[in-house]
């Protein structure tokens, strides 16, 4: 069994004659939740996008519970769950129905998948909202279903691009601790942020600026005493 849920090795990544990524390499412990911190623009996305697979990865190594992405994708993307930046649920669908859907697409036969739909959606403590309406949910549910979704096919790490966008300080809060708590639970969490304050000392920590990794490890041990003035002198950035 592999010591790491992702490693990604010396990847690059250009949009023309401009570099997005400038040799990044990391890992995610598995059952670990690591941030992936960096100002807009600092490349997050274009990182998820090349281990979605959305963007041929040409240079370096990337594996996903020890299966090489170019190498063998369908048994590295079986591995992967995805939270994206955009809506991935249909709002005139109920909860249980958008899961049986999102099973259906990894294969997931109809009776398992509603076996799976009640077991996910447990997780995410919304049991009571099965039958409800997406759109009836509120913005802080709405996440919660998504990363339901992207459990459904057992993944073992879960990428969330920025999942809290949009959603006030409590249910900011709720979806930060329900994604520790699946931590937890064993599945892993990639999370990119720009929000410094949902970073924990005891957090793995990826510092991600101008497409160059500046820091990783522990963010209790890169952040020291204060973690926005360790990011601010890193990365040259004001308030
Ligand atoms: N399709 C594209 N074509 C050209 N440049 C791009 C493209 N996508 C992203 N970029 C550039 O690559 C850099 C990294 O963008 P990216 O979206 O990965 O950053 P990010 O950290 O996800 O930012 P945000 O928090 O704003 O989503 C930025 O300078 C952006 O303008």
């Amino acid at each position: 069994m592999p010591q790491d849920a992702l490693s990604i090795q010396n990847v690059s990544h250009n949009f023309g004659s401009f570099q997005a990524l400038k040799d990044v390499s990391l890992t995610v412990p598995r059952g670990g939740f690591t941030a992936l911190l960096g100002v807009n623009g600092a490349g997050k996305t274009t990182l998820f996008s090349l281990i979605t697979r959305l963007y041929d990865n040409r240079s370096g190594r990337i594996e996903v519970a020890g299966h090489d992405l170019r190498h063998k994708p369908g048994a590295a993307l079986a591995r992967l769950g995805v939270v994206f930046q955009s809506r991935a649920l249909d709002a005139d669908l109920t909860v249980a129905q958008n899961m049986e859907y999102h099973a259906a697409l990894h294969g997931i036969p109809r009776r398992e998948a509603r076996v799976r739909a009640v077991e996910v959606l447990a997780q995410v403590d919304l049991s009571d909202r099965l039958d409800a309406k997406v759109s009836a949910l509120s913005g802080g549910q709405q996440r919660r279903a998504e990363i339901a979704r992207a459990l459904i096919h057992r993944p073992q790490i879960l990428l969330l691009d920025e999942a809290t966008v949009g959603l006030d300080v409590k249910s900011r809060a709720e979806v930060v601790a329900l994604t520790r708590e699946l931590t937890r639970g064993g599945v892993s969490a990639l999370w990119a942020t720009h929000i410094l304050d949902e970073i924990r000392p005891e957090d793995g920590l990826v510092i991600l600026h101008k497409g160059e990794v500046l820091a990783h490890g522990n963010a209790g041990q890169i952040g020291g005493d204060d973690l926005t003035a360790t990011f601010l002198r890193l990365t040259g950035e004001q308030v």
